[in-house]
């Protein structure tokens, strides 16, 4: 194995120290470049570096060359020894540097026996002995024999001679040689040495700065340690001090309260002595009650044991009284037990009775209920023959009052009248006679006397009341005509539509149906169906139908009960005052359709609202039918007077003839004619069985007040006196006949001048409708 290390110390021989170096070319330092070796056959010993032996001069000096260099030489000598048992024990066999250390030995040898003779007494003490020696030299030698040489084989310049056996000549060359190339390997290695001091003394220094600096960390981190450990134990000293300063403040207030304490201990202590005196005062005085209350005890015991005798004597007296009691007791018990076995019977057997009672209740309650049924049926008798009397007493009524009733209705002056003499009041009523009217008419008064007249301060309600008895015997299966007559913006419309917040006789009629059929629906059963239609120019027309523009005709049912009907007029069930409203609204729809000036249009229009009721008796089964036809005519101001032509005039011509033929029918009917002609215009042949036999008429005659409008409020006024002075009788009657020619109607009163248009300025178009419950014939209503 070969060391590590490079280089070695010699031992302890002080002067030897760095001088004796024995280093191998091949193994360089770590970190610097290896030299590059020299060839096998330049170098006949490789890795081997002679030794050399220095003086200490600083050069090599030849052994032996002076009498000083011996004696160091010699003084040497044992440290070279030991130096070289080192090296061979580190040189394997047959190395070169065993080589020549055999031959350093060899030449050692060689100056010794040299001077065997004069320092064989001075050698020091070998630690290498020579037969060891020689072997060595043998080991390293191979062929060469090292006991031949006798230490004559080779010696360096300081052997006087060199003289051995033939062949040894070139041997000593080489060794020469090697030992040459030794030399340079020296030097190199000396120089590597001194790098390598030089290398040690910047690395000493630069180990010398890092100890200073990290001397210096040290320093400065002992210095911030012992500071830090300064604050941190003097804040821990000052924590403590406070903790002190509480405990010692906690140890004073624990001792105030030791005192209080002790001081306390002290009190209860005089209290208990004190209270134990009490109890010992107390349990004397506990005892001598109680001796006392012994003595009570046994006196009271005594005293009750006298009083218990004197009751035990008392209670034994008692007890042969009742004693004797009970002897006679016994034969009242047996009574009673007798008693109560009869009854334990006679509870057996009250089922059979309940039985027996409740049999002959229920038949006392049957009988009962007979009773009650029979007298029901006579009281319902008696109800049916007082409605019949009701209904004859009302009949009765409206025939007193007339079948054909007029009445006059003035309405109040309006915004449209306008403002001047012409816009002045003309018509006065007669405050004790409320069926009188007065008329100015062109500075002259003139009065007509009708059924009756409502002024301007008339309500609707009370217009109604008038005409509620013919409504009421419109359920009884009477049939009834209400018209509205008077000329244009006179109010005819205003009585029978009304308005939403105040509605008219419509309205007003249809309610009172629904209220008196709701009334008898214990008894009847109703139904009632409405329609609605218009007459315009003699055409009739359908307002609910799905075709308005439908001309419909008047015509005689076929089951040959003479009476009329209109194929194709829509009838509507209805069973509210809302279901008429939207069938109104529906016919109401139809009409603007129809016609772009719808006011002009309703004005000159007459408009039908037929209600049909339709009654059954449920007890009797006996059959009503009603009818009740609400008439808003066409305006009657005579159109035909002033020259209009076309179209207008044919409007004037129709409404004219149809009013006519009116008043015609109302006369016949009132003189009882035997002929009624209804069929002159639609109007009449439309309204035939709600005109004829029992049914009732009532015309309203509306009234302007103003005085542009006097020769038609005439007019008209005279129209109404006409139809209701009209006698009963059938002579009379027939004589009055004459007057009611439609020529008439459209020629009466010469005298009259033609009236200016309607003073109602309602046709503006565009205006728009004004919606109002119930009724066909919307207008534009100026603002009121
Ligand atoms: N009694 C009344 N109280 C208050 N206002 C009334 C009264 N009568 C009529 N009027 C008003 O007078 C105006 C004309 O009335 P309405 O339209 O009813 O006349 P009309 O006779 O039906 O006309 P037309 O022949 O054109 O149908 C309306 O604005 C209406 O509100």
């Amino acid at each position: 194995m070969v060391p590590t290390r490079r280089t070695w110390n010699l031992g302890a021989t002080p002067s030897l120290r760095g001088l004796w170096r024995v280093g191998r070319a091949g193994e360089p330092e770590p970190g610097m470049a290896r030299p590059a070796p020299a060839s096998p056959a330049a170098r006949p010993f490789p890795h081997t570096g002679p030794g050399r032996l220095r003086t200490g001069r600083g050069k090599d000096t030849p052994a032996g060359s002076s009498e000083e260099d011996s004696g160091i030489r010699s003084a040497a000598r044992p440290a070279l020894a030991q130096c070289r048992a080192v090296s061979v024990d580190w040189a394997g066999p047959g190395s070169p540097h065993r080589l020549y250390l055999t031959l350093q030995a060899l030449q050692d040898k060689g100056c010794e026996s040299k001077s065997q003779g004069t320092k064989e007494e001075k050698l020091p003490k070998r630690q290498v002995p020579a037969p060891k020696r020689d072997r060595e030299a043998q080991e390293a030698g191979g062929a060469m024999n090292v006991e031949k040489t006798g230490g004559r084989l080779f010696g360096s310049g300081r052997c006087s001679s060199l003289s051995g056996p033939p062949g040894a000549a070139p041997m000593v060359h080489r060794m020469v040689e090697a030992m040459s190339q030794l030399q340079e390997e020296k030097a190199q290695l000396q120089e590597e040495l001194v790098a390598l001091r030089e290398r040690l003394a910047v690395r000493d220094s630069d180990q010398q700065a890092t100890s200073t600096q990290l001397q210096n960390q040290v320093e400065h981190l002992k210095e911030k340690l012992i500071s830090q450990a300064l604050n941190e134990s003097q804040a821990r000293n000052q924590h403590l001090q406070e903790q002190v300063a509480m405990q010692r403040q906690v140890l004073k207030e624990m001792e105030q309260q030791l005192q209080s304490s002790h001081q306390l201990t002290a009190q209860l202590r005089a209290q208990i002595a004190m209270y134990e005196s009490e109890l010992e005062r107390a349990h004397g005085q506990m005892l001598e009650e109680m001796q006392s209350l012994e003595e009570d005890k046994n006196r009271a015991i005594e005293e009750a044991f006298a009083r218990a005798q004197v009751e035990m004597k008392a209670v034994h007296e008692n007890l042969a009284g009742v004693r004797t009691n009970l002897l006679t007791l016994q034969p009242a018990l047996r009574t009673l037990t007798n008693d109560y076995n009869g009854l334990k019977r006679q509870v057996r057997g009250f089922p059979l009775l309940l039985q027996e009672a409740l049999k002959s209740v229920k038949a006392e309650i049957g009988q009962a209920i007979e009773e009650v049924n029979s007298n029901n049926q006579e009281l319902l008798r008696k109800y049916r023959r007082e409605l019949q009397l009701r209904k004859k007493c009302h009949n009765e009524l409206v025939r007193l009052k007339g079948n054909i009733r007029v009445i006059a209705r003035v309405r109040p002056v309006t915004k449209e009248d306008g403002e001047g003499p012409e816009a002045t009041n003309a018509v006065t009523f007669d405050p004790d006679d409320d069926s009188i009217i007065h008329l100015l008419h062109k500075g002259k008064p003139v009065s007509f006397e009708l059924d009756k007249v409502f002024s301007p301060r008339a309500s609707q309600q009370d217009v109604f009341q008038e005409v509620q008895a013919l409504i009421t015997s419109c359920i009884d299966g009477f049939n009834v005509c209400i018209f509205a007559y008077g000329q244009t913006g006179a109010g005819k419309t205003y009585t029978m539509e009304g308005t939403p917040e105040n509605p008219g006789i419509n309205q007003r009629a249809l309610q009172l149906l629904f209220a008196e059929v709701q009334e008898k629906a214990s008894d009847w059963e109703y139904t009632i169906t409405v329609s609605a239609a218009e007459i315009y120019n003699e055409v009739l027309r359908d307002l609910l139908g799905q075709e308005p523009q439908e001309k419909l005709e008047i015509r005689l049912c076929p089951n040959g009960s003479g009476q009329l009907y209109v194929p194709g007029l829509t009838e509507f069930q209805v069973q509210s005052v809302e279901d008429i409203n939207k069938v109104f609204e529906f016919g109401h729809t139809n009409r603007t359709t129809e016609f772009t000036n719808l006011n002009e249009h309703s004005s000159r229009s007459h408009a039908l609202l037929i209600v049909t009721v339709r009654g059954v008796d449920c007890s009797t089964g006996l059959r009503t039918t009603g009818k009740l036809n609400l008439v808003d005519l066409a305006g009657s101001e005579r159109v035909g007077k002033s020259g209009a032509e076309g179209s207008r005039l044919r409007e004037a011509q129709h409404i004219n003839k149809s009013l006519s033929a009116l008043g015609d029918v109302i006369a016949a009917l009132r003189s009882r004619q035997g002929h009624v002609p209804f069929r002159n215009s639609k109007l009449t042949y439309l309204l035939q069985d709600s005109l004829s036999g029992d049914s009732k008429t009532l015309m309203v005659v509306q009234v302007s007040p103003v005085e542009k409008n006097t020769s038609e409020t005439l007019y008209s006024l005279k129209f109404a006196e006409r139809v209701r002075s009209v006698e009963l009788g059938p002579g009379s009657r027939r004589a009055e006949l004459g007057s009611w020619s439609s020529q008439e109607h459209l020629e009466w009163e010469p005298a009259c001048q033609t009236p200016q248009p309607s003073a109602r300025a309602h046709s503006a178009p565009g205006s728009g409708t004004t919606s109002r419950p119930g009724s066909i014939r919307r207008k534009l209503q100026p603002s009121a």
